[in-house]
């Protein structure tokens, strides 16, 4: 299990991350997300600064494309030295083998490869959604469980789902197979543009190993309380 509630920085720009990451304690290691918006404005420089600054890095491009070009891609990418990382399930079984063989071939010596996990069904998707866009006749959950299935097959070391499908996750591949689940709202927020969400407390009873959470801390008037609310609802229960 992630302690830490891994931090979504859904920021355009390092100047908008420096402003929100001067409200947390300097000395305080976090674990965050940096995923394609702030990736594509900042590049591998953005990561490189936060691991100076001590944080653990999620870095979330959620690759789909060819075996081979995803294979080279995943070599680049196994430099920057990052704890996990992410490809499309539907992207299949050979695609996936390829992330996680570049991974390996990429990452320097002495060094441990990113963690690698595919992404299920997005938590802003709902069934009948699926149904119609994707022309799927399975339900939701067969669908993640599908992909999750394959995805342990491919030697992944995980997905991200929601923790509404976690527990299930878990039984039909294994309890150490990771279920990083986003959707993730303190009883009374707002979902936005989530479908399928979760309180972070009940996000653990329901088998989630790690959760993601943007807006709710990056959006609050205190991010800093935020987090350690979140943090201690997802702790105390695991805890328990
Ligand atoms: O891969 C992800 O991180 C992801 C997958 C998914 O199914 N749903 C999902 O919300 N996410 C990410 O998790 C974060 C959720 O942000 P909030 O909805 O603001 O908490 C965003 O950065 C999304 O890109």
């Amino acid at each position: 299990m992630i302690e830490r509630p891994i931090i979504a920085l859904d920021f355009s720009s390092k100047a908008e991350i420096k402003t929100f990451l001067n409200k947390f304690p300097q000395d305080e290691p976090l674990f965050v997300k940096v995923g394609m918006e702030i990736f594509y404005q900042e590049g591998p420089a953005i990561v490189e600064w936060l691991k100076k600054a001590g944080h653990d890095i999620f870095l979330d491009l959620k690759l789909h494309d060819i075996p081979n070009t995803v294979q080279r891609s995943m070599i680049g990418l196994a430099k920057m030295g990052v704890a996990i990382t992410t490809v499309q399930a539907a992207g299949g079984h050979q695609m996936m083998q390829a992330a996680k063989q570049g991974l390996d071939k990429g990452t320097p010596a002495g060094q441990t490869p990113p963690q690698v996990i595919a992404v299920t069904q997005l938590t802003s998707t709902s069934q009948a959604q699926m149904q119609k866009e994707q022309l799927v006749q399975a339900s939701l959950e067969e669908s993640v469980l599908h992909y999750a299935k394959g995805a342990q097959e491919a030697g992944l070391d995980g997905v991200v789902c929601s923790a509404w499908e976690a527990q299930k996750i878990h039984d039909v591949t294994s309890e150490n197979f990771i279920c990083l689940t986003p959707g993730i709202r303190p009883y009374g927020k707002a979902a936005d543009d989530q479908k399928r969400v979760v309180s972070p407390g009940k996000a653990y009873l329901m088998g989630a190993n790690a959760i993601v959470v943007g807006r709710p801390i990056t959006l609050a008037d205190d991010p800093y309380k935020a987090y350690q609310n979140i943090k201690t609802d997802w702790n105390d229960i695991a805890d328990e």
